[in-house]
């Protein structure tokens, strides 16, 4: 697999030779127009529940100074297999099940190269950030939808964050772009690379790698005219697994910087709401 890094932050890579071929990654893109696109009675037959991230619809409203992203959101979880909800997978598009199961598949072998190289970069084990994702490592995934929006100049399809994965794999839009990431106080773009995944680096593996990774922050800016569409696989350790900086890294000139973090993603949903950062919360 081909790596192009460096397009806005030493933590964001295209991938590129990822063993999907360009007319797949299309079929992917087009069932998640074709879901969006669907009559909302139909889509919200798979609607959320309202404590449960699982299904269609916005984000959970936790407080009345919670900013609102300007996007419609399915969201799924796919491994381990027992956390599926096979009730909130769409029948509609009828190829979109399947393909879906196929798409993650691929995209579990991606996710191990991917940690391989990243720990080979740091010149560590091999294996040491695969561990860490697990045997019954989290993938869950978000196919998002931005709406054109008539105010683009103070409205965001989604506000600000970092991830709260160990990685994240995102497919986007073949013709819109959107994607920020911010790096020195300036916002750059991340161009539209056809056929790559775009990777970037989360809270976790900030974590693991004792700060040495850093997990960019980035938003998506909406468009007068055009929607946009985009599909993110967030890679998740498995449930109760511990993080904490891997002990290769910790010595005594460099001190651990982060404290041990387990289900990070429950915590990561209140704080991101209120525009914060997780990652403040499990610094030393
Ligand atoms: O839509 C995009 O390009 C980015 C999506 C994203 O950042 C996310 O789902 O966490
Ligand atoms: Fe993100």
């Amino acid at each position: 697999m081909g790596l192009l890094s460096g397009c806005c932050s030493d933590s964001v890579f295209q991938a590129i030779n990822h063993g999907m071929t360009p007319e797949f990654l299309d079929e992917v893109r087009e069932m998640t127009k074709q879901f969006f696109a669907l009559p909302l009675e139909e889509k919200q037959k798979y609607s959320r529940e309202v404590n449960d991230i699982q299904g269609y619809g916005n984000d959970m409203v936790i407080s009345q100074q919670q900013t609102l992203d300007w996007t419609d959101r399915l969201y799924l979880s796919v491994y381990p297999e027992e956390h599926r909800k096979l009730k909130l997978w769409p029948q509609n598009p009828e190829s979109l099940r399947g393909t879906l199961e196929q798409y993650s598949r691929k995209l579990q072998v991606v996710t191990k190269t991917v940690l391989v190289a990243m720990a080979r970069s740091l010149n560590l084990d091999d294996n040491c950030f695969w561990e860490q994702y697990g045997e019954k490592g989290k993938m869950d995934v978000r196919f998002n939808l931005y709406p054109p929006c008539s105010r683009p100049d103070v409205v965001l399809g989604l506000k600000p964050h970092a991830d709260g994965t160990i990685i994240t794999l995102l497919l986007q839009d073949k013709q819109v772009e959107g994607l920020q990431f911010l790096k020195d106080d300036q916002w750059f773009r991340a161009p539209i690379v056809p056929d790559a995944l775009l990777i970037n680096v989360g809270d976790l593996a900030e974590i693991l790698s004792n700060g040495i990774l850093k997990s960019p922050v980035h938003r998506v800016l909406t468009n007068p005219d055009k929607e946009r569409i985009s599909l993110a696989a967030l890679c998740l350790p498995e449930l109760d697994k511990e993080t904490e900086p891997l002990e290769s890294l910790v010595n005594e000139s460099t001190p651990k910087l982060y404290k041990k973090v387990k289900n990070y993603d429950r915590t990561y949903f209140d704080y991101y709401q209120q525009g914060r950062r997780p990652i403040e919360a499990s610094k030393i």
